[in-house]
């Protein structure tokens, strides 16, 4: 059902009005008009900071709007705020990036914590029974798995879809308990670390859901994944709606357009800031690392040259994502030596200090949790790296600080453009360019990233690329992991494939493609491997 079909005819299963959200001074949300259509799905899309997690939380009974706000659900008015867990009595369901599982319990069991049917019940649980009960009904979505396994041991794509089965299981209940229509499921993010193959078939999920009664909102910066999936895309910017169509009448330029405000001369729709090479064929690497191993990885060799960026594919368990950890010392390696320049060191002996000392940056993948102090202002995170640079005879040169705090956020359009804002408020894009550019400051010899633009919307992914390409110019080494294998192949010279451990392929020149890539993690060793073209 699309929205023009089902505007004439029913009444929407969620509709926000006029609904605004200021945090102090700032206007996080303005006077925005938003409607979910029964059995519609959705997209809600914005540059970060646009205010899609703000909405959310709204409704989520975090954040308190402002009055003259209005919520109305299946066309009855709601008081606004919400109370926290209200959500539920509304037929509303949340999954987030995180997907908000407990990893060490059973997926039985994650499916009973939140049934408050059997945690408010004295009675002794049937674990047999509920499994087989979990079983059927996770058949009922086509999802096959075991019910006793734990959810550290599921692959990303089957946790994905536990969460999401769970969502829509309280939706199907809250709809059987209160006979009523409607309810909303909604998706903040769920697909970024899924290779595209599975996020299809998680895209079947979702459609099953929605076919048996319910709404669902998907929110996303992967574009194509919108076009895909949805029926319908609303585009906020700066905390207005500035969009409202039918997907079908949407073209790939016009929704970037009406995201980042303006025309996007030439940026793709992964942004891609095309080829970094800067290197110099035939001179000495600038950085080998021989024989790493540690976690699954079994002796992997890496060598860079300056300006050159190298990417690492594989699935999850191919240890790809471990490397940029060993090498920066945040994980133990067992073995391997790194040359960087003329000094040569055990792997194994890194701790993060000398890593930086030896001009060794890192932007992780977890950026709350590993890439910066959410108590600390945007400006103190951004200097934390160079602040001893600017002390004089003791003394802080504050003026040149700021200037310097000023030209990231201007360079890294930050928003807010307020040096003064607690890091740990920013969304979580904006906080992505904040830590890139506190690397980036240092002017490291070796950059690893691991997934540096995941939830970094269009606009700002082609200012980092930019920056980035930039930093190779002055000799900067990059090593890039990311699960994006469209963005391996738009900004790195070679990519070198890893497979249970090992590096199995190398992509560089015309096979660099992200086809070609999505084959090769998945040829095994020992299978006829790719050669450096
Ligand atoms: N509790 C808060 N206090 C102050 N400012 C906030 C708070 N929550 C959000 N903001 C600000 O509101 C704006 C909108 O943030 P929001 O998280 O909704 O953006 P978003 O569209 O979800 O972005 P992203 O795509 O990066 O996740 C941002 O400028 C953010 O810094």
């Amino acid at each position: 059902m699309n929205a023009s079909s089902a505007g004439a005819a029913t009444v929407p299963a969620l509709e926000l009005r006029s609904l605004t959200q200021r945090f102090g001074l700032f206007t996080a949300l303005n006077d925005v008009d938003f409607r979910v259509w029964p059995q519609e799905i959705v997209a809600l899309v914005g540059q970060n900071g646009s205010g899609k997690s703000t909405l959310v939380k709204v409704l989520a009974g975090v954040n308190v709007p402002e009055d003259g706000s209005r919520l109305l659900v299946n066309g009855r008015e709601v008081a606004l705020p919400l109370a926290g867990g209200q959500f539920r009595q509304l037929g509303l369901s949340f999954v987030h990036q995180d997907l908000g599982l407990v990893r060490t319990l059973s997926v039985t069991e994650n499916f009973l914590i939140g049934d408050a049917r059997i945690t408010a019940s004295h009675r002794p649980i049937h674990w047999r029974a509920e499994d087989r009960r979990i079983r059927d009904l996770l058949a009922s979505y086509d999802v096959d798995l075991d019910p006793g396994a734990l959810v550290r041991d599921l692959a990303p794509l089957q946790q994905a879809l536990v969460a999401i089965a769970r969502a829509a299981e309280d939706l199907r209940s809250y709809r059987e308990s209160n006979s009523a229509e409607g309810s909303v499921l909604f998706l903040d993010e769920p697909t970024v670390f899924l290779p595209e193959d599975e996020v299809e078939f998680l895209f079947g999920l979702v459609r099953k859901v929605v076919a048996g009664g319910a709404s669902c909102v998907f929110i996303s910066h992967d574009l194509s994944a919108v076009e895909r999936l949805c029926e319908r895309v609303v585009v906020l910017r700066d905390g207005e709606i500035v969009g409202d169509q039918p997907m079908a009448g949407v073209d790939s330029e016009r929704l970037v357009e009406l995201i980042v405000g303006t025309a996007q001369d030439g940026t793709d729709r992964t942004g891609g800031g095309g080829r970094t090479s800067t290197s110099v064929a035939g001179t000495p690497a600038r950085c080998a690392v021989q024989g790493l191993a540690g976690g699954q990885l079994r002796g992997v060799d890496i060598t860079l040259q300056g300006g050159e960026t190298v990417g690492l594919a594989g699935l999850l368990g191919s240890g790809a994502e471990e490397v940029p950890y060993l090498l920066f010392g945040s994980r133990r390696a067992d073995h391997g030596t790194m040359r960087l320049d003329d000094a040569t060191f055990q792997i194994g002996e890194t701790e993060p200090p000398s890593a930086v000392a030896r001009g060794i940056g890192l932007v992780p993948a977890d950026r709350r949790r590993d890439g910066m102090v959410p108590t600390l202002t945007v400006s103190e995170n951004s200097v934390i790296l160079v602040a001893d640079k600017f002390a004089t005879f003791g003394r802080l040169r504050l003026s040149a600080l700021r200037e310097l705090v000023h030209g990231i956020l201007d360079r890294f359009g930050v928003r807010p453009r307020d040096p003064g804002a607690l890091m740990g408020k920013l969304s979580g894009g904006n906080a992505q360019k904040v830590v890139i550019a506190k690397w980036l400051e240092i002017g490291p010899r070796l950059l690893l990233l691991h997934e540096p633009t995941q939830g970094v919307d269009v606009g700002a992914r082609a200012a980092i690329y930019e920056l980035l390409q930039q930093a190779s110019k002055t000799g900067m080494s990059t090593l890039w992991v990311s699960s994006d294998f469209e963005e391996l192949a738009n900004v790195c010279d070679r990519v070198l494939v890893l497979v249970d451990g090992r590096v199995t392929s190398e992509l560089s020149g015309e096979r660099l493609t992200k086809d070609n890539l999505n084959t090769a993690v998945f040829t095994s060793p020992g299978a006829t491997l790719g050669t450096p073209a």
